[in-house]
This record gives C-alpha cells, sequence and structure tokens, in this order.
C-alpha cells in the first residue's frame, strides 16, 4: 500500500508519522512545494524508524508528482492554515486554488487514488475535489468528522472524570466552529448515555467546547492543530488500508441522505478498501435535524464561492 501525503508542514508531517508508526503501509510519500522541505522531513522521520520499530519507507519531493505514481491513498493537508481570530471559511481565497491543482496533479499519476481532504475550509474543499477530479464518490472523504469526534470524546471524558476508553460518541455536520454537530443523544459511557450522568450545564460546556475545538487551539498555538488531525487521517487510511469496515464520520457527498443533494458535510460512513462503503443513515433527533439543515444551509453559501 502507497500512500501520499501532500503538504510536509506540521499537519502532513504528523500525518507521515502516525501512519508509519502503525506500521501498516509499505511506502509514505511527502510532497511539498518548498525546496528540500518534504525530502528533509522524510529522512527525519526515517531515522526514527529503527528507533520506533517501523518499516513503512517514506520518501520526499519537492513538487515532483511522478514520484506519487501507484498511490493507493493520497491526503491533501495543503494551503494555509488559520490564524488565531480567523475562520476556516476565510481561507478558501488561496487553498481552493492550491487544492485543485494539487488533486490534478494527483489524478494524474494515480488515476484510481482514493483522496483524503484536510484543507480548510474541509466540508468545501471536499466538495471541490468533486467537482473537478473526475473520481467516482466513494474515493472522496473528507476528514473532519473523526478528528471532531476525537475531541468530543475528550471534552466528554473530561466532564465525566472517566477515562476516554470509556466513552463514545460522534460529531457530524460540518467541519467549522458553528456548523458543528456533537450527537449528545447517542453519546455513550460504557453503553449508559452520558445524559444520566451530565447536568444541562455540562452537556452545554461539552457541546460549546467541542464546536471551537481547532479554534482553541489555534488560539493557543498560534497556528492550527496537527497532532489530533494526523492521528484522525491515520485511522482512515488504516481502515482503507486494512479493509477494517470502521465506521467513520467523515465529509461525503450527499445525495439525499439525510435531506441534502450536492454538498459535502459529515455523516457516518463504512470506510474500507473501496474508500466509502457505505453512508450510515442515523436517525437524528428533530433539534439535531434542523441542526444538520442550517449547518447545510451555510456551507452552500461557501461552497457558492468556488470557481471552478
Ligand atoms: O482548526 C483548524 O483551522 C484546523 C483543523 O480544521 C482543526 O480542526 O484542527
Amino acid at each position: 500500500m502507497k500512500v501520499t501525503v501532500v503538504g510536509a508542514g506540521a499537519v502532513g508531517a504528523s500525518c507521515a508519522e502516525y501512519i508509519a508508526m502503525k506500521n501498516f503501509c509499505s511506502e509514505v510519500v511527502l510532497v511539498d512545494i518548498k525546496e528540500g522541505f518534504a525530502e528533509g522531513k522524510a529522512m527525519d522521520l526515517m531515522q526514527t524508524a529503527s528507533l520506533n520499530g517501523f518499516d513503512t519507507k517514506i520518501t520526499g519531493t519537492t513538487g515532483d508528482y511522478s514520484k506519487t505514481a501507484g498511490s493507493h491513498v493520497a491526503v491533501i493537508t495543503s494551503g494555509i492554515p488559520r490564524k488565531p481570530g480567523m475562520t476556516r471559511e476565510e481561507l478558501i481565497g488561496i487553498n481552493a486554488g492550491i487544492v485543485k491543482d494539487v488533486t490534478a496533479n494527483l489524478v494524474k499519476h494515480s488515476p484510481d487514488v482514493i483522496i483524503i481532504v484536510v484543507s480548510n475550509p474541509m466540508d468545501t474543499m471536499a466538495y471541490l475535489v468533486h467537482k473537478t477530479s473526475g473520481l467516482p464518490k466513494h474515493k472522496i472523504i473528507g476528514m473532519g468528522g473523526a478528528l471532531d469526534s476525537a475531541r468530543f470524546k475528550y471534552r466528554l471524558a473530561e466532564a465525566l472524570e472517566s477515562p476516554i476508553s470509556d466513552v463514545d460518541g460522534m460529531v457530524i455536520a460540518a467541519h467549522s466552529d458553528t456548523g458543528m454537530l456533537p450527537l449528545l443523544s447517542k453519546a455513550t459511557r460504557n453503553g449508559v448515555p452520558v445524559t444520566e450522568f451530565l447536568d444541562a450545564d455540562q452537556q452545554k460546556y461539552v457541546i460549546e467546547e467541542t464546536k471551537v475545538g481547532g479554534a482553541t487551539l489555534t488560539k493557543l498555538l498560534g497556528t492550527s492543530a496537527w497532532y489530533a488531525p494526523g492521528a484522525a487521517v491515520s485511522v482512515m487510511v488504516q481502515a482503507i488500508a486494512c479493509d477494517q469496515k470502521k465506521m467513520i464520520p467523515c465529509s461525503l457527498m450527499l445525495e439525499g441522505e439525510y435531506n441534502q443533494t450536492d454538498i459535502c458535510l459529515g455523516v457516518p460512513a463504512i470506510i474500507g478498501k473501496n474508500g466509502v462503503e457505505k453512508i450510515v443513515n442515523v436517525t437524528l433527533t428533530v433539534e439535531e435535524q434542523l441542526k444538520f439543515a442550517e449547518a447545510a444551509k451555510a456551507v452552500r453559501e461557501v461552497n457558492g464561492d468556488l470557481k471552478f
């Protein structure tokens, strides 16, 4: 299994590192436009191989996409991250052009590739890849839900004062500060609804902190996060590489599911060797349905700024 990660910045390098550490891929190719940067990151990571006990070969290239030929999966992290005070949506002007070019280069050299989109605004960038790549829809997956769900579980465990391994929960809808929909109604602590443990204020805290999870880190770090995004990507790539049929919330092109059409939004899906094996229809409460529709409206407005 050959995986390409485009963008060797903090997020891309973190993706490559976690993928390699899990030792399920033969090769990871890092691509960057900054001269020598991807090669340097690849070499540094390879020098951890004997220390960390992995056999994945990591190589780097400065923009030579011929080196990515035959990739089964490609991860797009390219573009600029947000700065404190910015929304993800504000990045569309610069990132759309970059994501479009990267997609064309990837598909040219790996026509059967499965693309995982990380660049922001992620739901809109995933939509752009659908509109420009020519790939079938099961091969384009936006990374947001896996990350947002991990942040939800972190906040749930914090409020419950429980180990994270006791907690399960999922975030769907948009990967944005306002459009995320943490499904509190379905979150559990060892099978028991978390609503039986948390009062209204605690529930509100968990939901609000989850939604601004990325913004909180951006404020603390001065740029956006990388460890959890990298780990989330590695879980998705592993689900594909090992045909795990794992249920992961991802930003997918909807054609009627959740009452939406022609839009990429976060929904639970079974991820396996073909990419998206199946979208899972979860019954939402009326309030959740309304929030999902509101998130869709906002993403649609951002999508309207795209030029193909
Ligand atoms: O928050 C960001 O801008 C980056 C990423 O989408 C994240 O959620 O960490």
